[in-house]
This record gives C-alpha cells, sequence and structure tokens, in this order.
C-alpha cells in the first residue's frame, strides 16, 4: 500500500504524527505543511474571490491560520474568524504567524470561498449552539465552502454527524484519508476530496483504499476454462440470476453457466443453462467459483440448494437469500477463507444478529463479522467496505449515487464470482467487483437500469487493462 492509500482513524493519525516528531519532525513543520498544501487547492478554487477562514481552538484552526498567512502573502483577500483563542502552541505560533486582523463574529461577513478550520479530528463532541449556528450563517454567506481535514461537525471514524452538518463543496483531507471520508452520512456532507500529503509514512494494519485494478488481456494460449468457470446457482426466481450471470459473463472469466430449473427463453446464446440436477452439475471438478443467493428463496428448498454449493468446496460467492440463510450449521466443515458475502445494510444486520455480532458502525460491523466467521464480507451501499478475516479492511471510491437501483446488487455479486473465477482471492474478487460495477454505472450515465449496467461492463473493464 502507498501511504497515500491509507486510511487513518484520528489515534492512528495521532500515532503517525508522533512518529514524524520522533524523526526530527515539529508540529509546526507539520502544521505549515498541511495548510501551505491546503491553501494551493483554496487558492486554485477562489480564483481571486475574496476567502474567510473559521478558526477553532486546536491544529485544525492553527492549520486555518497558515492557510489565511498564505493566502495573503499572494495577494487574495483574507478575513480569519476566530470564536475562541488557540488552545495548543503550534496553533498560537501559527496565529502569531498571521499578519491580517482576527473577528470573533462573523457578522456581516460576505465572501467568495468560506473554509472551516473549526474543528478536525479532535472533535470530542457536538458542536455548541453558538459555534454551529456560526458555521451555518458563514456557510450562506459565501458561494464555496472547503472543509479543513473534515467538516466541523463529523466524527472521524465513523462518520456521523453531531449535529447539522451542511454540504461542503470541497473537503480536504490532510496527511492521510479518515474513514469518515468514505461513510455514510459524513460522504454526503463533504463534496469532492482531495488529500493533502504531509509525509506520513505507512501505519501498520491500516485500512485503506482498495487500489485502482490493473487486469491482463487473456494469456495468449488461454482458453476458456483457464480463464475461469463461474456458476451462478439459481432458485425459486429466475431473473436475478440470470442478472448476474450475464453480468459475471462480462467480469474476466472464461465460461459461465447458469444452473437453473427453470426456462430461460431471452438468455445470451453465450450463456450455457444447465437444467440437471444440483448436486450432479456441482460434481463437475472444473468449477472455478460459485454464486449463490440472487433470486434463491427462503425456503427449505433454497436452503438444501445453499448447503449443496457449500459442500462443494469451491470458492463462492454468496448474496441476498443466501445471506438470510446462512448460519452456523450450513457452515460447519465448510472453509470460510473461500467465501465472499455482499450483504447490503438490512443483510448485514441481519448476518451480526446471527453471528453475536454487536459492534457499531458499518466499518466495524464488517470487520468484526469477518473476524468472528472467518469470511471475506463485502458491505456495499453507497459507502461500500470490505472486510478480511486477517484483519484488512478497505474503502472506495464514491461511485455514482444512480447506482439506488433495483438489480445492480445482482450485477455487483456477478461481477464478484467472475472475478472469483479468474483466480482472485475472495478480498481481491470483491475489491476489483466494486471498481468495474461503479466504472461501468459512471458509463451508463445517469437514471441507470441494471441492465444498462451490464450493457456498459465491456467498456467498462477496458478502462482496467
Ligand atoms: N495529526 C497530524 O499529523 C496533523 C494534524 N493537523 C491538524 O490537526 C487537527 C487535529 O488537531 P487537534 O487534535 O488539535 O483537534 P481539533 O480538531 O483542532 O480540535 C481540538 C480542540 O477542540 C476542542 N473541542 C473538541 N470538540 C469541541 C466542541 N464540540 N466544541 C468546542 N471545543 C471542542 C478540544 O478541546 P477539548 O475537547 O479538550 O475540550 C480541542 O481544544 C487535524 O484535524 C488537522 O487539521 C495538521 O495541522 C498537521 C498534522
Ligand atoms: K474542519
Amino acid at each position: 500500500m502507498r501511504p497515500g492509500e491509507q486510511v487513518l482513524t484520528a489515534a492512528q493519525m495521532r500515532a503517525a504524527e508522533e512518529a514524524l516528531i520522533a524523526h526530527g519532525v515539529s508540529v509546526d513543520a507539520l502544521m505549515l505543511r498541511a495548510g501551505r498544501g491546503a491553501a494551493e487547492w483554496i487558492w486554485r478554487v477562489a480564483a481571486g474571490r475574496p476567502v474567510t477562514v473559521l478558526c477553532g481552538p486546536g491544529n485544525n484552526g492553527g492549520d486555518g491560520y497558515v492557510i489565511a498567512e498564505t493566502l495573503r502573502a499572494r495577494g487574495i483577500e483574507v478575513g480569519v474568524v476566530a470564536p475562541i483563542e488557540p488552545k495548543t502552541d503550534a496553533a498560537r505560533n501559527a496565529r502569531a504567524r498571521w499578519q491580517g486582523r482576527v473577528a470573533t463574529s462573523g457578522d456581516r461577513i460576505h465572501g467568495g470561498v468560506l473554509v472551516d478550520c473549526l474543528f478536525g479530528s479532535g472533535l470530542t463532541r457536538p458542536l455548541s449552539p453558538e459555534h454551529a449556528l456560526l458555521l451555518a450563517e458563514l456557510a450562506a454567506h459565501h458561494a464555496f465552502t472547503v472543509a479543513i481535514d473534515l467538516p466541523s461537525g463529523v466524527a472521524t471514524d465513523g462518520g456521523a454527524l453531531l449535529g447539522n452538518v451542511q454540504r461542503y463543496d470541497l473537503t480536504l483531507a490532510l496527511g492521510a484519508w479518515k474513514p469518515a471520508h468514505f461513510l455514510m452520512p459524513a460522504l454526503d456532507r463533504i463534496g469532492e476530496t482531495r488529500l493533502v500529503e504531509i509525509g506520513v509514512q505507512q501505519v501498520e494494519s491500516a485500512a485503506a483504499v482498495f487500489p485502482r485494478p490493473s487486469f491482463a488481456s487473456p494469456a495468449r494460449g488461454a482458453h476458456k476454462y483457464t480463464r475461469g468457470l463461474a456458476g451462478v446457482v439459481a432458485g425459486a426466481m429466475p431473473g436475478a440470476a440470470m442478472l448476474a450471470a450475464t453480468a459475471a459473463m462480462r467480469g474476466g472469466a472464461g465460461y459461465v453457466r447458469l444452473l437453473s430449473a427453470h426456462s430461460h427463453p431471452a438468455a445470451p446464446a453465450a450463456l450455457v443453462v444447465d437444467d440437471s440436477d444440483l448436486s450432479s452439475a456441482l460434481g463437475d471438478p472444473r468449477w472455478s467459483a460459485l454464486l449463490v443467493g440472487p433470486g434463491l428463496g427462503r425456503d427449505e428448498a433454497a436452503r438444501e440448494r445453499l448447503g449443496a454449493v457449500l459442500g462443494a468446496g469451491t470458492p463462492t460467492v454468496l448474496d441476498a437469500d443466501a445471506l438470510h440463510l446462512l448460519d452456523d450449521d450450513l457452515l460447519e466443515g465448510v472453509d470460510p477463507s473461500r467465501l465472499l458475502l455482499t450483504p447490503h445494510e438490512g443483510e448485514l444486520s441481519r448476518l451480526c444478529a446471527c453471528f453475536g455480532v454487536t459492534a457499531e458502525g458499518k466499518l466495524e460491523r464488517a470487520r468484526a463479522l469477518a473476524a468472528v466467521t472467518g469470511l471475506t464480507v463485502l458491505a456495499k451501499g453507497p459507502d461500500t467496505v470490505l472486510a478480511a478475516a486477517d484483519g484488512r479492511r478497505a474503502f472506495f471510491p464514491a461511485a455514482p449515487s444512480w447506482l439506488a437501483s433495483a438489480g445492480t446488487g445482482d450485477v455487483l455479486a456477478g461481477l464478484a464470482v467472475s472475478r472469483l473465477a479468474t483466480g482472485r482471492a475472495p478480498f481481491a474478487a470483491g475489491g476489483e467487483a466494486v471498481w468495474l460495477h461503479a466504472q461501468a454505472a459512471r458509463e451508463a450515465g445517469p437514471d441507470l437500469t441494471a441492465d444498462d449496467l451490464v450493457r456498459c461492463l465491456s467498456s467498462a473493464y477496458a478502462r482496467f487493462l
């Protein structure tokens, strides 16, 4: 992982800062790097407009004084509002270097760009009503709002909102990404995001942004089986499995079979529909990966099909109904390291209840579920997170919100089984599927349907070659 891809909690960020200080870098020097780096971005978005910087008492406020002085020295008209005096040495020093005036209230202050440096990763409680009002009024009187590190009022580690937090146009993460840059509801408030690097080193066991995948064309001597044979196991309702299978055909696997007792007159010619008895179909030793869950049903027959799939010992994606049926009994004797779960919020809750996970927040619940069960968990949604049993956790760049549409989860599951069939481990398969899915959504454009997504998978795939 490159240092720029790591995602640090507030405590990890403090530890990283201390590690730099131990190597002889002062807090003041770090603050200068952070503030000047942020000022570069603000200078661009301000494009000559006046800037107001709201400074709090901690080092987030200290960054604000550095930003203000850097922009002032470059000829921008800058005003500083500070409702509280600086409380750290570094912030006091930064304030002493600021050559302009400091207002204590936001009365009659208008401008082009508001820079929020009230609180960052040191926020410990909700904003007072006075601070919340000041921030809201200043935001209303500026055309463009920038949050430094985090919008004031956002909890760093879980992305919760400690009160009313308005939508920002841009958030500049300092030193490293934080979980709140990827998690709802904070994700809905932060706007565009950019990382300002300040030389933070790699932190052991940190979460990461799942790296953009890079796929290869099939080897010259490849054939359909060497590229991977993926099976999609249908159940009571054939449509969802069909959708997943058509997606799986465009996710890298060389061969996709739909294991379904239904007739599928609209199936593409290249999709083999196998209506033989499931146990005998699963006996084929060439399976690379299986998907079970979309349209499976939740009755006894569905449970039996799920049991048969799990008993095959093949790398498998479990989605939808399979996640409602899964329990300790079904996992008895199954190697969990071969399984990838793709729950949405409700399915994640059901799984946590079933396996005794009491953690709070999406990331922590996914992490704990993976740790308790040994499974890999891709907790999908607007703020998808991926967790492996060995503790790895990954976030993803925000995907188009148009993905909130029926059937898109089936497409994701189909992509995941396809990546699994190519030989990827569950963690990698899940992460690559998310990237492909988001890219296809971008190409499909607004008001997409799941079928549009499938149609865009080829061109999406090409972006990663
Ligand atoms: N780590 C790094 O490498 C670098 C970090 N940098 C920057 O430092 C920021 C973190 O700085 P920080 O720790 O000083 O915290 P910050 O968010 O400024 O606020 C803490 C102050 O606010 C107070 N306070 C808290 N909540 C409150 C509330 N609701 N209402 C009122 N007061 C409240 C709290 O007081 P207390 O809780 O003790 O009462 C304390 O006085 C980080 O986001 C980044 O911008 C960069 O400069 C460069 C390198
Ligand atoms: K802030």
